[in-house]
């Protein structure tokens, strides 16, 4: 049994006149001590699936459809007191900005005793002993120093590894991280995603990374599910997405990355936008950017369909190529 599977999981919002959708019969699942990358530009639902993962929803959400099945328990069954027991006991959450995580005025130590304290029955001396231990795990040198530290005198690479830290402290077998090195510079960048590749191998931890940077997945996750519009359009190992995209989002997803040498002018953008959930075309939602869209797509939805064992994708037309 998957770690987590997620089945048709639809969501709905309250809007000014009309209720309108945001997530559309998204289907995917996770195995035990596997990284899933989540992919797709600005407003494509990433984070609204993420908080789905987390059981945490907006206050202005109509109707959830679906199943969100953790070990086969489904989430949206259960009541706010059973989520909220499901957040303490199996999973966590990095944020794209650590601060989120982390309370100003409180130091790192008594931050990590307290959630340590809340999910294991140790002495507070052992509770110190083993959040000294994380902070070294995640390669902060001078743990003891940094244990006594307020979060605003450590930067942000630094805070992003505290909040790795607790998540490991608190031995979540699921890790649900929204753009977790986003808010960072480049080498930083770099040294946080090593980081979690090595700890995920050590501790066998299952990932859910949501990017929009198709590079990033392709560095950290053994398999990328690309998002679109509130749907998943294509799934897939790493490696075929990467060398063998079929759906055309997915290749100019490709196409954006850049590569050495290129300067700003030179990088490629897919023309136009995601469409708001207020607007989504009835087709094919990426139809209108695609330059492969016949008048089918316009009219029909392609629904998501294995194209060979474990590659999945909602395209008419997937083994044709294009430019993008
Ligand atoms: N509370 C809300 N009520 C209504 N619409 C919302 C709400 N939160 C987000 N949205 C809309 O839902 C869509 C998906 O948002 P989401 O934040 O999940 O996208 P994303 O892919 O994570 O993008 P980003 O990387 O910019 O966060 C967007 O069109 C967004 O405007």
């Amino acid at each position: 049994m998957a770690l987590l599977e997620v089945k048709q999981h639809s969501l709905f919002f309250h809007g000014d006149e009309r209720t309108f959708n945001i997530l559309d019969r998204v289907s995917f699942h996770v195995e035990k001590g596997e990284i899933l990358g989540i992919v797709g530009e600005s407003g494509c639902g990433k984070s609204m699936l993420a908080g789905s993962i987390m059981g945490l929803y907006p206050a202005n959400v109509a109707r959830k459809e679906g199943s969100i099945l953790y070990e086969g328990k489904d989430l949206l069954a259960m009541s706010a007191k059973q989520r909220e027991r499901y957040r303490g006991e199996h999973v966590s959450m990095i944020f794209q900005n650590p601060n989120t995580s982390l309370n100003p005025v409180i130091t790192i130590g008594k931050q990590m005793i307290d959630i340590i304290s809340e999910h294991k029955r140790m002495s507070k001396k052992d509770a110190k002993n083993l959040a000294i231990k994380w902070l070294g795990e995640v390669g902060l040198a001078q743990a003891e120093d940094i244990f006594a530290s307020y979060p605003h005198q450590l930067s942000g690479g630094m805070k992003q590894r505290v909040v790795i830290a607790m998540a490991l402290s608190c031995d979540a077998e699921l890790i649900v991280a929204d753009e977790p090195t986003t808010a960072l510079d480049v080498t930083t960048q770099f040294q946080i995603l090593r980081l979690i590749k090595r700890l995920q191998k050590e501790y066998r931890v299952s990932i859910v990374i949501v990017t929009h940077n198709i590079g990033v997945a392709g560095y950290l996750c053994d398999r990328i599910m690309v998002m679109y519009a509130g749907q998943v359009i294509e799934v897939g190992p790493t490696e075929q997405i990467l060398r063998n995209p079929v759906h055309s989002y997915t290749k100019g997803l490709l196409k954006c990355l850049p590569g050495q040498g290129k300067n700003i002018d030179e990088l490629y953008t897919i023309p136009g936008t995601v469409p708001s959930p207020l607007d989504f075309p009835s087709g094919c939602r990426y139809s209108s950017r695609c330059q492969l869209a016949q008048p089918h797509c316009k009219e029909h939805a392609p629904q998501l369909e294995q194209l060979v064992v474990g590659i999945y994708t909602a395209c008419f037309y997937p083994e044709k190529e294009c430019e993008a």
